[in-house]
């Protein structure tokens, strides 16, 4: 058989969706943006990328807010940050695929990513220990990344000593390679896919690109 490659290549995704969503003003999974919710875009934007799709969200989630997604709760109690997401995710492949040796996640607040993330961050992975990040317009995505399921045990353990610690300081001390993903084109000048959402203005902003994206977005 020729094709696309088997779903079992492919790396389980979680959604991170936990957090306070302070400068929002109420959680971004259900914002709409160009008439679908921001958690309608990322789910279809990952499905044809994963094996399977979970949702990560604080102790105690609203089932209401999963859409249907298996919820993975955070496990480290009280808002310590997307690391917690991280480590949940981790901890939630191990038991749920035991074949994967990493997990992708994938904010629920930056809905316009690359198509081809999944896909070109496992080919910046040479062996089984490396965490492989996305990068655009200088700058590093930390959230979206393929994480070794291996590190669980590492990262609860850095993270109990000290809850203010940093994603990008979780990846400086391990193996890692970024992959670098270019900016859409488009008429009313290049965006990048990595455009985040995080206040009332960045979702207008968001809204306003929308017509000149299309199927412009790699
Ligand atoms: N599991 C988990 N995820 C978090 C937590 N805080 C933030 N996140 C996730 O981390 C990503 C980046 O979060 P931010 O946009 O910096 O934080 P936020 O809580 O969503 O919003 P602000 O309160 O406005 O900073 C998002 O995908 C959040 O869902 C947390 O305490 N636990
Ligand atoms: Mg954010």
């Amino acid at each position: 058989m020729t094709g696309a490659p088997s779903h079992a290549t492919f790396p389980p995704a979680v959604i991170l969706a936990g957090g306070l969503s302070s400068r929002m003003g109420r959680p971004k999974a259900g914002l709409v943006l160009g008439g679908r919710s921001m958690l309608t875009r990322v789910i279809e934007r990952l499905r044809p990328q994963v094996a399977g799709i979970a949702i990560n969200l604080n102790a105690d989630p609203d089932p209401a807010s999963a859409f249907g997604l298996e919820v993975v709760p955070d496990t480290i109690p009280g808002f310590v940050g997307p690391l917690a997401g991280i480590l949940a995710a981790m901890r939630h492949t191990v038991r749920k695929s035991p074949g994967a040796s990493h997990v992708l996640t994938v904010p629920v607040d930056t809905p316009l990513f690359p198509k081809s993330l999944a896909a070109r961050l496992k080919t910046a992975i040479t062996s089984g220990g490396e965490i492989a990040v996305a990068f655009s317009a200088g700058e590093m995505h930390p959230l979206f990344a393929l994480w070794p399921v291996a590190l669980a045990d590492d990262l609860e353990a850095w993270i109990h000593a000290d809850e203010k610690r940093r994603v990008r300081a979780f990846i400086a001390r391990h193996e890692s390679a970024t992959v670098e993903f270019p900016l859409i084109p488009t008429a009313a000048g290049p965006l990048d896919p990595f455009f985040n959402i995080n206040t009332p203005e960045e979702l207008r902003q968001a809204e306003a690109w929308l017509p000149y994206l299309e199927d412009r977005e790699p």
